[in-house]
């Protein structure tokens, strides 16, 4: 399964959701979600962004790729992008909470055990590819190479 994941980064902060529902309802993410048949990455994720949150993002930038391994789902290949502007007002939906947060205050707590591991990369600007195994909602194994050319 092939899925997308962006996170919108402007004036010091970065553009989170509260997922209302699906896979890691109650977490805080970036939106994205499943790639449609016939759909490339970056098409998906631009409309992702627009269902999820009503904004169009600009020239969004692939920068990691993150492999999940988990016990109770198909494995999931995921596409994650940055883009440092976008169109529109961030508007709650029916799938997401808008959620600006502060560079320093992104609440890991809250979120997929493995973003700690390789958000802090996106929002260094690096690339990455991460591999992750998961039991549940619970990280057993990970693996993170930077500098990948995508
Ligand atoms: C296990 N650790 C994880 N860490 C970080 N992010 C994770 C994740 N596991 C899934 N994700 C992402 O969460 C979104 C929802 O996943 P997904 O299966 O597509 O469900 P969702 O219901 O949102 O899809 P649709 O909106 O219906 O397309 C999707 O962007 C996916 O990449």
């Amino acid at each position: 399964m092939h899925a997308t994941l962006m996170f919108i980064v402007r004036d010091g902060q970065v553009l989170l959701i509260e997922k209302k529902r699906g896979l890691g309802a109650g977490k805080i993410n970036g939106p994205g979600g499943k790639i449609d048949p016939g759909e490339t990455p970056l098409q998906a994720i631009i409309r992702e962004t627009q269902e999820e949150l009503c904004i169009t993002p600009h020239t969004p930038r692939k920068l990691g790729e993150l492999r999940f391994a988990m016990s109770d789902c198909p494995d999931i290949l995921c596409h994650v992008y940055r883009a440092d502007d976008f169109t529109g007002t961030p508007t709650e939906t029916d799938e997401a909470v808008p959620v600006w947060t502060r560079l320093e205050e992104i609440p890991y707590q809250r979120m997929w055990e493995d973003d700690r591991h390789w958000l802090p990369l996106l929002l260094d600007e690096q690339t990455f590819l991460g591999k992750f195994v998961f039991e549940g909602e619970r990280m057993l194994w990970k693996e993170i190479t930077t500098g990948v050319r995508w």
